[in-house]
């Protein structure tokens, strides 16, 4: 067995994992690198990218078929579902070598493709190597939760790690799971000319606004999706080819294949952590405010410490360990600024507090500003007139901010920006938008918090009034 010593471990080479790994590297820590599968993680190879680009395709689909509203006749589009896929594996490979262990050797990285565990408090094996680390980063992501329905292990299934490889396209896809993967593969899957229904045992995007997910999902319906709500499910049978999906009321579903999107569980069963008096909690690994773990030398970040499930929280939650673990200066990760997106059309983003969590902290005090797409030049001009943004603000300064409609996931990151730094919605009123340009609802919604203080205003007509009658 060789023995290894270094400043800082990481174990997992996914999003989390390679921030880390690559900033520290380059600041001058020596850093190894565990990686017991693929290198760049679920993002890369089983999450995000694969599903954005089948999205693409979807898109691509759904555009062709119209086009006539722009004097431009319909055409009917011919997907080819293997033709996609391949389209999708050259995304991935294309995108690959920024995450390769090539290019993390030649930062400086030593990169070892064996899977990680813990041998007691201050020592990690794998395979053939003992290390030894000042601190230790655990960066193992999660997994598809896949929970015991009954029937489920008798008929085949796919999850997030399968999906991506099939050739032949579905007839008629099954979804349990009406998240943001169920959502984004049904929209990706019926634009592609597969049939799809979802069955969501809650609420379908129930994370998110209601009103915002009620319009995405009313898309969707009209696109085709068959979208079960309150639908639980509870026996899966038939077999390969045909499925039967039964939900607690009684519902059948029947389908060729089924997609499994309920959600996902925290890697942890490889790592050994009670050798390392690490705690686990109910959705990953127990971390502080500074993402520490119950052994004060490991921290734990991104998927498998059970908080928000993103890949830029992966890569926020780098950037605060590296601030502690090499500089050993004080640093807490925050949720209040944090985006998310749902990449369906339209999108579906988010940052703080929803209308509902800002009514329960600020109560009446809470204003909501709005503007809809409809008054939005570009918005009509590219016939996507249908969303809305909403701002959450308490004196003066924006909590929360949610936007529904085209490009909402590229609007949203200034309300991230406000957010983090506390803005003003006086100083997003003070921005520039270029006309016209969707970026100019994020400026309108801001006006629209202070129209009614500007144009309804007694006091403003009549100091106008006022200075009116004194100046030349
Ligand atoms: C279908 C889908 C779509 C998604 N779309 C988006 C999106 O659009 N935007 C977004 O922000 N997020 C998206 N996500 C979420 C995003 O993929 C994850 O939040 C992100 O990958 C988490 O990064 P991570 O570093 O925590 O884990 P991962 O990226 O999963 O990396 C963990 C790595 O650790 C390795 N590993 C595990 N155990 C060990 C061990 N013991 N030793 C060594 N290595 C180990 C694994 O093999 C893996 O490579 C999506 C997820 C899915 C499933
Ligand atoms: N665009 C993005 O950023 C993006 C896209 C995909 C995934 N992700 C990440 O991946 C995570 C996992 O996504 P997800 O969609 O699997 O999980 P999710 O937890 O967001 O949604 C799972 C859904 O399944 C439902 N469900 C659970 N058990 C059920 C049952 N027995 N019958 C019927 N419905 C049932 C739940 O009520 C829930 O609505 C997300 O939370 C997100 O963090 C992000």
């Amino acid at each position: 067995m060789s023995r290894i010593e270094c400043d800082l471990l990481v174990i997992g080479a996914g999003s989390g994992g390679l921030s880390v790994a690559a900033g520290a590297s380059q600041m001058g820590a020596s850093v190894v690198l565990l990686e017991g599968h693929k290198m760049g993680g679920d993002c890369l190879n089983y999450g995000c990218v694969p599903s954005k680009a089948l999205l693409a395709s979807g898109k691509a689909a759904h555009r062709q078929a119209h086009t006539q509203a722009f004097g431009v006749a319909d055409q009917r589009p011919q997907p080819d579902y293997a033709a996609v896929k391949d389209h999708v594996q050259a995304v991935i490979g294309t995108i690959a070598p920024v995450d390769s262990q090539e290019r993390f050797e030649g930062l400086g990285v030593r990169v070892i493709r064996e899977f990680g565990r813990f041998v007691s408090p201050g020592e990690v094996e794998a395979g053939p190597h003992r290390i030894t680390a000042r601190r230790v980063v655990i960066a193992t992501g999660s997994s598809p939760l896949v929970p015991p329905i009954p029937g489920l292990d008798k008929v085949p299934y796919e999850t997030n790690e399968t999906l991506f490889g099939l050739r032949e396209a579905p007839e008629h896809l099954l979804i349990i799971g009406g998240g943001p993967i169920g959502m984004e593969m049904a929209q990706a899957h019926v634009r592609l000319g597969c049939k799809v229904t979802v069955i969501e045992g809650l609420k379908a995007l129930g994370k998110d606004d209601p009103e915002a997910a009620a319009l995405v999902l009313d898309r969707l319906r009209a696109e085709g999706v068959g979208i079960a709500e309150g639908a639980m499910v509870s026996r899966i049978g038939g077999q390969a080819g045909a499925i039967e999906v039964e939900t607690k009321d009684g519902s059948l579903f029947r389908g060729t294949h089924l997609l499994m999107a309920v959600g996902r569980k925290a890697n942890t069963e490889r790592l050994n952590l009670q050798a390392a008096g690490i705690e686990t909690r109910a959705n990953g690994i127990k971390v502080d405010d500074s993402l520490r773990t119950t052994n004060k030398r490991v921290y734990a970040i991104g998927d498998v410490s059970g908080g928000l499930q993103f890949t830029h929280v992966a890569g926020y939650h780098a950037s605060i360990i590296i601030r502690s673990a090499l500089f050993g200066l004080p640093s807490k990760a925050k949720t209040s600024h944090i985006p998310w997106a749902t990449y369906t059309d339209p999108e579906l983003a988010q940052a703080g507090l929803t209308e509902t969590q800002a009514r329960d902290i600020y109560g009446v005090k809470l204003e909501v500003a709005r503007f809809d797409y409809s008054h939005n030049d570009r918005a009509i001009a590219e016939r996507k007139a249908e969303g809305f943004i909403k701002v959450m603000v308490f004196k003066g300064r924006p909590v929360g901010a949610t936007i529904a409609g085209h490009q909402a996931g590229e609007l949203i990151s200034l309300w991230s920006l406000a957010l983090a730094n506390r803005l003003k919605m006086s100083q997003i009123a003070a921005m520039v938008a270029p006309y016209p340009s969707i970026s100019e609802v994020n400026k309108r919604v801001a006006g629209a918090y202070f129209t009614p203080r500007l144009f309804e205003s007694s006091f403003v007509k009549r100091a106008v009034r006022l200075v009116q009658r004194w100046i030349p």
